[in-house]
Formats: C-alpha cells, sequence, structure tokens
C-alpha cells in the first residue's frame, strides 16, 4: 500500500547492534534475554547481544542490603559499561533501581509486569498460618521482616541473603523452616511449583516496583528512546510511577521498611489508579499505612499524596527514629 510504504520511507533505519548490559545471577539473565527476544522480534535486522556482569552487590553476600548501601549497588558496573559504550541499555528488576536515578541515567521503559506479590515457600508448611511457635523464617528485606514480626510475633525472622537459588538452597538445607520471597523471580525462573502461598497484598504489600522489569540508559542516549517505546507497559509504567513517587517522598531506599502497590481499576467507566502504603519500624511494632485513589495521569501526584498523608499520621516519627529525615 502506497501510505505504508511512505511511512517506512521516514522511520530511520534500527540501530545496527544492541547491546544489553545485565547481572548474572539466573534472575538477571532471564530477565535480559526475554528484552533481548522481544528486541529481536521487534528489529529482526539489529543485532542484540547481552553483556553479563557481576556487580558488588551480587559479591558481598554476607551482611544486609540495607548495611552495605542498598539499592545502587547492582546497577553501577551497569551504568559504567553504558557510559563508557559497551553497553546500550540495562535491564533491571524494577525494585532493584533507586528511586533517584543516578545523573545522566533515565528509564526508558517499564515492561509488563509479573506476579507482584510475595510468595511463601516452605517444604514442611503450606501456609504462613501453619507455621508453630519459635519456627524459622527467612527473608532478604526489612520490609517483609517487619510485616511478618508484627503478624506473627511467635516466629523468629531472619536475615537470608543472595541469589533464588541459593535462599532455596538454604531453605532445603533446614536453615530456614520457611522462607517469603518475590513471586516473580520464582516464575520467571519456571520454579512457581515451588510456591505453597502467594501472599496478598493485604498480608504483605509488595515493594515499589516489584515484578516489573525497568529498561535504564544513559540520557545521553535519547536516540534509543523511540526503539525502546514498544518495550513500555502504559498501565505498569503508571503503577510503578506512583509507588515510586512515594518511596522516594519519604526517603527512599533498603534502610527503611517500607511497601506501595498499585492497580489500576475501572470505576464507572473509567481508569482508577488505587495506591497503598505503608511504611513500619523494622520490629514492625508501628505501622502506618494509607491508600490513595485518583486519576492514572496523575500518579506521581498520588505517590507524594498518600507519603505526605502517612508523614503527618505518624510516618515522620519513624523516619526521625531512623536517623531520616
Ligand atoms: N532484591 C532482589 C530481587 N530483585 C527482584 C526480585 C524478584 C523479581 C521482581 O521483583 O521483579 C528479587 C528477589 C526477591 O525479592 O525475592
Amino acid at each position: 500500500m502506497a501510505g505504508k510504504k511512505a511511512e517506512d520511507r521516514r522511520q530511520a533505519a534500527a540501530p545496527a547492534r544492541l547491546v544489553i548490559a545485565s547481572r548474572e545471577s539466573r534472575l538477571a539473565m532471564w530477565q535480559a534475554q526475554h528484552i533481548r527476544d522481544r528486541l529481536r522480534t521487534l528489529y529482526p535486522e539489529t543485532a542484540v547481544d547481552i553483556l553479563g556482569m557481576s556487580t558488588r552487590g551480587d559479591r558481598i553476600l554476607d551482611r544486609p542490603l540495607a548495611q552495605i548501601g542498598g539499592k545502587g549497588l547492582f546497577i553501577k558496573e551497569l551504568e559504567t559499561a553504558m557510559l563508557e559504550g559497551r553497553a546500550d541499555l540495562a535491564v533491571h528488576s524494577l525494585k532493584d533501581v533507586p528511586m533517584e536515578m543516578p545523573d545522566g541515567f533515565m528509564l526508558a521503559a517499564i515492561g509488563v509486569r509479573e506476579n507482584p506479590c510475595d510468595a511463601f515457600v516452605s517444604g514442611r508448611y503450606a501456609r504462613l498460618d501453619a507455621l508453630p511457635a519459635g519456627a524459622v523464617l527467612g527473608t532478604s528485606s526489612l520490609r517483609r521482616a517487619a510485616l511478618m514480626r508484627a503478624r506473627y510475633p511467635h516466629l523468629r525472622v531472619e536475615s537470608l541473603r543472595g541469589n533464588l537459588d541459593t535462599r532455596l538452597r538454604k531453605l532445603d538445607e533446614g536453615q530456614y523452616d520457611a522462607i517469603v520471597l518475590a513471586a516473580a523471580g520464582l516464575i520467571r525462573l519456571g520454579l512457581q511449583a515451588r510456591i505453597r502461598a502467594v501472599l496478598a497484598p493485604e498480608v504483605s504489600l509488595p515493594a515499589p516496583g516489584q515484578g516489573a522489569l525497568g529498561i535504564e540508559i544513559a540520557a545521553e542516549r535519547k536516540d534509543l528512546l523511540p526503539w525502546l517505546a514498544p518495550l513500555n507497559d502504559a498501565a505498569t509504567a503508571s503503577c510503578v510511577t506512583a509507588e515510586r513517587a512515594f518511596s522516594r517522598a519519604l526517603g527512599g531506599s533498603c534502610q527503611v521498611p517500607l511497601g506501595a502497590y498499585a492497580v489500576i481499576e475501572t470505576h464507572a467507566g473509567a481508569p482508577v489508579l488505587w495506591l497503598r502504603g505503608f511504611i513500619a519500624t523494622p520490629d514492625g511494632g508501628r505501622i502506618v499505612r494509607g491508600e490513595q485513589h485518583g486519576a492514572p495521569e496523575h500518579a506521581a501526584h498520588l505517590g507524594s499524596s498518600l507519603a505526605q498523608q502517612l508523614r503527618a499520621a505518624g510516618a515522620d516519627d519513624i523516619l526521625a527514629a531512623q536517623g531520616g529525615a
């Protein structure tokens, strides 16, 4: 058709080659391969390769993340590769991407969300409620630990670090009676059979961005934006924008237990973004929760409003006790 041909002529040629920087964990590689395959389908003429690399966050495994400096640790080496021209983009679990993007970098696209919830995994027990007093529950996040301590004070909640395979191995070796971790990682790696129960958001409100993929580029590579745009999922992008704005307004780091989870519902034929959030003390002794509803276009505003609402309701005290703002 003449119209189609005219359109083709206007389009610039896709890049000859795209290199994706990725961590080398099995989950990170799955995610990078997923994006590579999508790019290959979108642009059959483009050579798409993956540059695997290990990060400080992968190498330091004996201390909780909050202690060694938080999220930036998992992405710095990948960003250096992009600045040095060894890679064009990086694929991350959005949950691991700092709330404030480092200078010179931006998120080019947010992929469709996998199951955003936490999962309960155990050999012996079918559900959290079935764990007896004194049972050892492992988790890698302050958020899950605070929620579990508040809800199940009779359990011993202990830190669990390492990639997914390591965490499952520690469970299987008997170091823990049960563990709680993101359902998305297990599902992506084909390990969904290990999930004994998916924890409802009412029980374990997910971390900001959990289950979503973030595609990062150097801000000086805006030429890539049109090519990466088809990877963006608008609904997921609005939801995680609200979640990340909430976290950012509360100082967003791994140092304070907080969760945020948004969904888009339809009310009277119009989309409404429903954002829930909480912030807690590490022992779960205090939890301040709240929610906001609004238009998806106002996602960032909804996130910061919810943060303000929680600050007024006691989050400020929690942050002050934490040594935060
Ligand atoms: N912090 C590590 C991490 N980063 C992303 C996921 C899971 C996948 C996702 O949330 O997209 C995990 C594992 C976990 O929290 O159990």
